[in-house]
């Protein structure tokens, strides 16, 4: 097995409980299928051959092994499935965890629709591998085990026909393991591929109309969809070629223990004749289960390796081993860029020597042309990422020396466009602290003019919001927003043209009532326009 499915397999440890249930149940299943099977053609070739048979005794031995081999294929099924989705429930949190620690990455962004690709379809393809393969192949040598002890007590020579078709079942899937394997990355390229394009589609609808672009982009998607399928489509020949080898050397093994019993017939004897050829049949059975996994190898190999490529992202800033604690507020003494210097990928850097500060109660802007670095000074402030050169502090702590908590609980950003959640503008705003209560989720929204008739929302708090804040204004969003950062109360709050889709009358009104909300809170306010500069103490022009 390979080294990324083979690291995604010691996760099972964590369900040691229902792996070993699905172990039993198998083995059980496994075995009384077996059973079933020798025992019914034993009696017939044993009725055949003699006229007679221990019908009553028999039939209750049957009748208790169907009905416990069906009771344990029903809970096999249920709990080896039960299995499967906890597991990859944890290693879904495990990639959500990394998502929330490597992302925004800087220097090689994903598309959102690829992410969740691995977070959805590259996951659930671990089904296979934790609900029908890690028990089943232990099981599989159990069964093997028996049938060899049942075929040498029949005759020895069964195994001169069954064990070389077995070694050619064993051995198909890897013969073609390369062409599976480069057919799983396919598959799982297509499906990203098409995820990402989907999910930019279903986001930019409303534009892609507007500009008369849909069809155009429909039309890729129906390429990208012929890709997928074109691989499946490959994938499924493929297969079907070796389940059909498969059937082929069950139906030989068949065959050749007939042959051998009509050699054999004086030593082996009528009635174990029908049995020889049921266990030759049975070596490869088990075989079917592994060859399947192994059919699939390429693709789990894929997903497992994207899964991995996630969780081993490092992460976009490292959390400090001995966290510094912030002064008490009232020794506040704001929000301080050293030097700052910073830059994307490899270009040059975006920010060079920037120096400034924003003291408690203070209101600062920060300008400049388009794409002179204001936004990424937003940022670098709620440590996104660390600049490349100087440093930041937060009331003489160094970012960077700051455990994660404190920091958000310390500075909050209201975006440009800020991310709104389907549900009511009152879940939304208690985003910024869950266990807020109602009066000050009401206080906030007040601060932030939402309940002003001029927001122009009638519902007020239980006004519905849509998916990405479907539903409202740009400037109802901004509204939402900035209530949400004031929830969190925090010593530094940075609005990143958070007010610049507001009339200059509802700008005002927001900003205003911000340097009511608190003397401490220092306002780092990043817009272009006059009359918000001119409301501020102090602007800083980036070049
Ligand atoms: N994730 C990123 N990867 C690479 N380059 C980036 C990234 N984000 C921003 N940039 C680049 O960094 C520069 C500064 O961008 P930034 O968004 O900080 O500018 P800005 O001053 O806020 O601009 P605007 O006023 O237009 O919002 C731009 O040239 C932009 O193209």
């Amino acid at each position: 097995m390979s080294g990324p499915l083979r690291r995604l397999l010691p996760v099972i440890a964590e369900q040691k409980a229902a792996f070993a249930w699905t172990l039993a149940a198998n083995a059980v299943v496994q075995l009384g299928t077996l059973s079933l099977a020798v025992a019914g053609t034993w009696l017939a070739g044993r009725t055949a051959a003699t006229g007679s048979a221990p019908l009553t005794a028999v039939a209750f031995v049957l009748f208790g092994l169907a009905v416990l081999t069906a009771a344990m294929t029903w809970r096999e099924s249920w709990v080896s499935h039960d299995l499967a989705y906890r597991l990859i429930a944890t290693l879904r949190a495990r990639v959500f965890g990394a998502f929330r620690v490597s992302l925004p990455d800087r220097a090689k962004p994903r598309r959102s629709g690829d992410l969740v690709s691995v977070a959805f379809a590259d996951l659930d393809r671990l089904e296979w591998l934790y609900a029908h393969t890690a028990a089943q192949a232990l099981t599989c040598a159990v069964l093997i085990a028996a049938t060899t002890t049942l075929s040498l007590l029949v005759t020895p020579w069964l195994l001169l026909v069954w064990v070389p078709l077995v070694a050619v079942t064993a051995a198909l899937p890897w013969l073609t393991g390369r062409v599976a394997t480069r057919q799983g990355a396919e598959l799982t390229g297509a499906v990203a591929a098409l995820n990402a394009e989907l999910v930019d589609t279903v986001h930019g609808l409303g534009e892609l109309t507007a500009a008369g672009a849909l069809e155009r982009r429909l039309r890729a998607l129906g390429r990208l969809t012929g890709t997928l399928a074109a691989v499946q489509a490959r994938i499924g020949f493929r297969a079907g070629v070796e389940r059909a080898v498969h059937d082929a050397t069950a139906a030989l093994a068949g065959i050749g223990a007939l042959a051998v019993c009509a050699a054999n017939l004086a030593t082996v004897g009528r009635p174990l004749a029908p049995v020889a050829t049921v266990l030759a049949v049975a070596a490869i059975g088990p075989l079917a289960q592994i060859s399947d996994l192994l059919r699939n190898l390429g693709t789990l190999r894929a997903a497992a390796t994207r899964i991995t490529g996630v969780l081993d992202r490092p992460p976009a800033v490292d959390e400090p081993r001995s966290p510094q604690a912030l002064p008490a507020r009232e020794h506040a003494t704001g929000l301080v860029f050293d030097a700052v210097t910073f830059g994307y990928g490899d270009g040059p850097p975006v920010l060079r020597e920037v120096s400034f500060a924003v003291r408690p109660g203070e209101r600062v802007a920060l300008t400049g042309p388009s794409g002179a670095g204001k936004t990424t000074c937003a940022l670098l402030a709620v440590r996104m990422w660390d600049p490349d050169g100087g440093r930041i502090t937060l009331d003489g702590v160094a970012l960077t020396d700051l455990a994660d908590d404190d920091l958000r609980d310390a500075i909050s950003i209201v975006p440009q466009e800020p991310g709104l959640l389907a549900g009511t503008i009152a879940t939304n705003i208690r985003l910024g602290r869950p266990s807020a209560a109602d009066h000050e989720v009401a206080e906030a929204a007040r601060q932030a003019g939402i309940l002003d008739p001029r927001a122009g929302l009638p519902d007020g708090l239980d006004t519905p919001v849509g998916e990405a804040g479907a539903g409202l204004s740009g400037g109802q969003r901004a509204r939402v927003a900035v209530a949400r950062a004031l929830l969190m109360n925090p010593r530094i709050l940075v609005l990143d043209e958070a007010t610049a889709n507001l009339d200059p009358d509802a700008d005002e009104a927001i900003t205003t009532a911000l340097a009511a909300t608190g003397e401490d809170i220092g306002i780092l306010v990043i817009a272009h326009r006059p009359a918000t500069l001119a409301r501020c103490d102090r602007t800083i022009r980036l070049p």
